[in-house]
Parts: C-alpha cells; structure tokens; sequence
C-alpha cells in the first residue's frame, strides 16, 4: 500500500492503534463490533487476574472470537510464577500478546499489590516481566503511567521503563497521567491528575529501540495524527467505546488500506447475526451484546430513539433482528 508516496506497510508497528483495555466493556462481543469497523486495529481484552485464572474459570475469562484477532490479554497480578503460569494460558489460548498492567490505581487492585502501584516496585516488575518472557513465544508489553502520585520527576518514569526493558520487555503502552493512589475514584483517576504527552515523546528520544504507544484523552484524528508523527502508537479508550463508528476509518487513515465500506446498518446487522449465533451457541442475551453499540449512531439524528430501543430492557423476549426493525422504525405520532 501507498502511503505519501511510501511503502509503508511493512514497516507499520502492530501497536499503531489500539483499543485500550477496559473492565466491563472490551468484552469479546465489544472486540467483535471494533473488529468489524477497524481490520488492522489492535485489540486489548479487559483485565483478567492471576487469581481469576489460576483459581476461576478459564474458559469463561479466556474465550475469545476468532475474528477479533489480533488480541492482547491484559494480565492483573504480581506474582511472577502466577503471571508466567498465565501468560503461557494466553499463548495456548491464541492471544497475540500478553500485556501486564501497571497502571490501574483501583483500591482493590492496590490491595492485590497490582496495577499501578507496581510501578514503585520496578525490580517486582521486571521479575514479572521476564517470567512471562521466558515462558512464551508471544510479546510481552506492559502498560503504566507515568508516575505515582504527586511525583512528576522524569527520572522515576524513565527508571521504571529502563529496569523493565532490561528483563526483555520492549513494548510500553504508557497512560501519560500520574496515578494519585489515594483520594481519587479510578475515574478521577482518567480525568484529574494532568496529561503530560511530552514525558513520553522524551521516553522515546532516551529510549529509541523501545516501541512506545501513547494513550490518555486522545480522540480526534488530529491529536493521534500529531502523536504518530513522533511515537509508536496511539492507543484510544474511552471515545472508542463511546463513538466507535471512528474506527471505520482508520485502517485507512493510519494503516494506508482500504477504505471500510460497510455503514452502520450493515453493522447493526452484522452485530445482529452475531447475537443470533451467541444466542443459539452459548445463550447469551441479546442486551449483554447490544449495550457495546449503543455509540454506533453517536451523533445522528434519531441516535437517541434507536438507542433506547437496543436499550430497552422489556424487549429482551424479541429475536434481535426484530428489536433491529423496530429501531429503525418511525417513531409513532403522539
Ligand atoms: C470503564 C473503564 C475501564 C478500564 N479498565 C482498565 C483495565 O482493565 N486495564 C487498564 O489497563 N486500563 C483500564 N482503563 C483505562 C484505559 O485503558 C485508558 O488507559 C484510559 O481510559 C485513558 O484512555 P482514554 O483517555 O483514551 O480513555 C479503563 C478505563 C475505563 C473508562
């Protein structure tokens, strides 16, 4: 493919764009909607823990479609021979990367030693790191912040990647917002501590072998546009979820490849043969699907009726191409 006149495909980083990690909505039915927009994009599931896995229900945490590929797991955990045990898990199951959170400043998550409280422990860190790295064939990346609490100093960030890159890990998806452990909601968390995107362009100029994808407050062509100018990637959380019709156009915009041609009733639809599959393969409700598509018609006229409908609990009864009809049908006259 051409791109500025370039053969760029061959060169692009699998981690160019992605759809970040989030509990509760990249579930493998919201990754089957994101992989029908977007071809190229990369996939990260929710986080799944080590004690999930080691002690829970493997086929529930790891089951995934095989259209969502590429994937990445997002591990939870501390515990290097549980992390390894894991991300061995993943491999077998077909993930194409494991990924090792570092950045969620949840209480619970701070109470199991994990997520971003890690990264006080880089060493801890990159025992993980390399545990993993031993064991499977796949990349082991890790995502953080870039820094604990009030610390904003450069070096604490720039310690971490140093010590985890030495244990092997060469990926580094970095939420480019401090963590403040106490006081704030994991939300706040999203929202108050400051983005500081140029701490993490001066990781790449300190660190220029290493892959850095940047994540945090990006959602608009022109901010990822600015962003992939001088990093690795760009990852997108919350305006994926809430406006994925975006997606459609990046395997052009960003990958150099063709134009998505499907629109979003041939989504929807898509979306609906795939809730008749579930349903009859697995009894999954309808509803349990259509609430990650809710944003498909986000900024449409009639979005709100069509959404309310797809939302509207009392229809459950209904095959899903029926409740697809009634969206699309005209409201009636009061
Ligand atoms: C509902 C929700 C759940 C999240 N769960 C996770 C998670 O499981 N693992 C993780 O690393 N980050 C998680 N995050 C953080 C996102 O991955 C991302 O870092 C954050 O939303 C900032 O990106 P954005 O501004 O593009 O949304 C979550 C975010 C949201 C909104």
């Amino acid at each position: 493919m051409l791109l500025l006149g370039l053969s760029v495909e061959p060169t692009l980083s699998p981690w160019r764009m992605s759809v970040a990690p989030m509990m509760d909505w990249t579930d493998r039915h919201c990754r089957y909607l994101h992989r029908l927009l977007s071809r190229h994009t990369l996939l990260y599931t929710e986080m799944v823990t080590t004690g999930a896995l080691v002690h829970g229900d493997v086929q529930r945490h790891l089951r995934f479609n095989a259209e969502e590929h590429p994937v990445a797991l997002q591990l939870g955990g501390s515990e290097p021979a549980d992390l390894a045990h894991c991300a061995r898990l993943g491999e077998q199951w077909g993930y194409d990367e494991i990924n090792l959170n570092c950045g969620c400043p949840s209480e619970r998550v701070q109470r199991g030693a994990f997520g971003a409280c890690l990264m006080n422990e880089p060493q801890l860190v990159a025992d993980c790191v390399k545990a993993m790295v031993d064991v499977v064939q796949v990349p082991v990346t890790v995502k953080h912040r870039i820094g604990i609490d009030k610390d904003e100093s450069y070096g604490f960030v720039r310690d971490f990647v140093g010590t985890v890159a030495a244990a092997g890990c060469t990926v580094f998806i970095v939420h480019a917002r401090n963590a403040w452990l106490k006081g704030l909601s994991p939300k706040e968390n999203r929202e108050v501590p400051p983005l500081r995107y140029d701490v993490v362009r001066q990781l790449k100029a300190d660190f220029p072998h290493l892959t850095f994808a940047i994540n945090g407050g990006l959602n608009t062509d022109a901010a990822v546009q600015e962003q992939l100018a001088s990093l690795d990637g760009v990852m997108v959380g919350r305006e994926a979820y809430h406006n994925p019709w975006w997606l459609a156009r990046w395997d052009a915009l960003y990958y150099g490849a063709s134009e998505n041609t499907l629109t979003r009733e041939d989504v929807e639809a898509a979306m609906v043969d795939y809730m008749a599959r579930e349903a009859a393969a697995h009894g999954t409700p309808w509803a349990s699907i259509a609430r990650h598509m809710l944003g498909l018609r986000h900024g449409l006229a009639g979005s709100r009726r069509w959404r309310q409908v797809w939302s509207d609990h009392r229809l459950k009864g209904l095959p899903p191409h029926e409740v697809m009809a009634l969206a699309h049908a005209s409201p009636v006259e009061a």
